[in-house]
């Protein structure tokens, strides 16, 4: 499992770590994961020009002692200080050995930018004198120190001015900023520097092949359909496409049936391509309902609420929940649907993901994951499980239609609706980097759906 700490719970872990360490120690093992990251990303340090923009908190600190371990290896190492302030003992060391400080709009050209100006003791945003300086070397590579200056580092949203990093190097645990969007974005690759810190249990994590491998269903000796599970797919009336995607997502043998409820001439279309999916006569264990639903949505919905068993809300239905549901639910928005269903803008959504997906947890006691680049998966009480799998191409007509069936299997096979959103998102992303061999291909919605046995297979 990748943790995602908020500030006050590194802040906690960093003293008492401190408390048992002589001073430096833990500065000092950061400048060296640091400084060993852009050794990395210029290929060595001899005669590489480095620029350190550096604020006045420890997060500069960290940029100047990285910068005299570079300075030792021969790198021409060049400082712009941003603060009111600058970490003295820092800058010293590095002057020590033949860094220079230069002022805003004076440095030479150089190899790589280290983002030292701030760091989880940051206020969002960027002031001008920063910026500027940023924008004087765009298309130079940045490093950023712990994250990109500017995001907000405990819900990553990006309210004004901040840093594009290609390297983010981070320490001790990854702070939520690196995982959510459109903060994430701004992260480029993440680096973890292990500090030593020990850590409490994460409010925001992203799933691990490991972590999936071990949630997954698999059938024992004794199983047989029905104990496997069956879930029913009840979508498609007013778009036939979405439902046979739907289907498509459940019938990729993660459960032992999978029982179709739409209409008839939709059913013919789905025996064509899934012979073996049957009709809704009998129990089902999960329903899917709203993909392609259009107006019979809300009576789809109506329909599935009525059995005791849990039910993935995709689409159409989004807009038909009823204020308490009688069951456990999956709600699967997109960001449009989400501001819709929470009565904002769109913008709003996208700009304050996390915030957005746990306020509809919260409002509908069910699980809410939200599609995006990094979807999230919110459970009622805060938690969150963000997908870091996935590629551009996922971005394509009816790839939602087909994680909604995926997570509904998963839930007629026993996953508790949070695994079941986090599993199916998690597969759902790697199928599609794996059709799309790692990115290099586009991909059509099917294809995702066919390639989720070949991903479970890698684990
Ligand atoms: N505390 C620790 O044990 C460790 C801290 N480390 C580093 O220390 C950082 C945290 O350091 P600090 O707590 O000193 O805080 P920061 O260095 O993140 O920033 C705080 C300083 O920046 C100023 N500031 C805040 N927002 C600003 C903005 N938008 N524009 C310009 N200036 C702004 C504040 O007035 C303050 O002086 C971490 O991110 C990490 O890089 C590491 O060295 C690892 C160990
Ligand atoms: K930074």
């Amino acid at each position: 499992m990748r943790s995602a700490h908020t500030v006050e719970q590194v802040r906690a872990a960093e003293q008492a770590l401190m408390a048992q360490l002589p001073d430096g120690t833990l500065m000092a093992r950061a400048a060296a994961g640091l400084a060993a990251a852009v050794v990395d990303l210029l290929g060595g340090a001899y005669g590489r020009r480095v620029l350190l923009l550096v604020g006045s908190g420890d997060n500069g600190g960290d940029a100047l002692y990285a910068g005299t371990l570079l300075a030792r290896r021969g790198s021409a190492v060049e400082v712009v200080p941003l603060g009111s302030t600058v970490h003295e003992a820092g800058l010293a060391a590095l002057r020590a050995v033949g860094g220079r400080v230069v002022a805003t709009g004076e440095a030479a050209r150089p190899d790589v930018v280290v983002d030292g100006i701030v760091g989880i003791g940051g206020r969002p945003g960027l002031r001008d004198d920063a910026a500027a300086e940023l924008a004087r070397h765009e298309g130079v590579p940045v490093v950023a120190v712990d994250v990109p200056s500017g995001v907000s580092v405990d819900d990553g949203r990006v309210d004004g001015p901040h840093v594009r990093a290609d390297v983010t190097v981070t320490f001790g645990t990854h702070k939520v900023a690196h995982l959510v969007d459109p903060a994430a974005t701004a992260c480029g690759a993440v680096l973890l520097v292990d500090i030593g810190l020990e850590l409490p249990t994460a409010p925001v994590t992203a799933l691990q092949p490991d972590d999936v491998a071990a949630l997954l269903p698999r059938p024992r000796g004794a199983d047989h359909k029905y104990t496997r599970g069956v879930v029913g797919i009840r979508t498609g009336t007013a778009y036939p496409g979405a439902g046979l995607l739907s289907v498509a997502g459940a019938a990729t043998g993660l459960v032992g049936m999978v029982r179709y409820a739409g209409p008839d001439a939709v059913f013919e279309q789905v025996r064509l391509v899934h012979p073996e999916v049957v009709a809704a006569t009998g129990r089902v264990q999960a329903w899917v309902v709203g993909s392609g639903g259009g107006e019979a949505a809300g009576a789809d919905l109506a329909s599935a609420l009525r059995d005791d068993i849990p039910v993935v809300v995709d689409a159409d239905a989004l807009a038909h929940l009823p204020a308490e549901p009688p069951v456990p639910l999956v709600l699967t928005p997109h960001a449009g649907e989400l501001a819709r269903m929470l009565g904002v803008e769109r913008d709003e959504v996208e700009a304050r993901q996390l915030e957005h997906a746990r306020a509809a947890a919260e409002r509908w006691n069910a699980v809410c994951l939200l599609k995006g680049r990094h979807t999230l998966v919110a459970a009622p009480g805060g938690d969150v499980r963000v997908t870091t799998t996935g590629v551009p191409w996922l971005a394509t007509a009816g790839a939602g239609d087909v994680l909604a069936g995926l997570v509904g299997a998963l839930l007629a096979a026993g996953l508790a609706p949070y695994d079941a959103a986090s599993v199916g998102s998690w597969l759902h992303g790697a199928a599609a980097t794996y059709a799309s061999d790692g990115g290099r291909a586009p991909i059509t919605a099917l294809d995702v759906a066919r390639s989720v046995p070949a991903v479970i297979r890698t684990l």
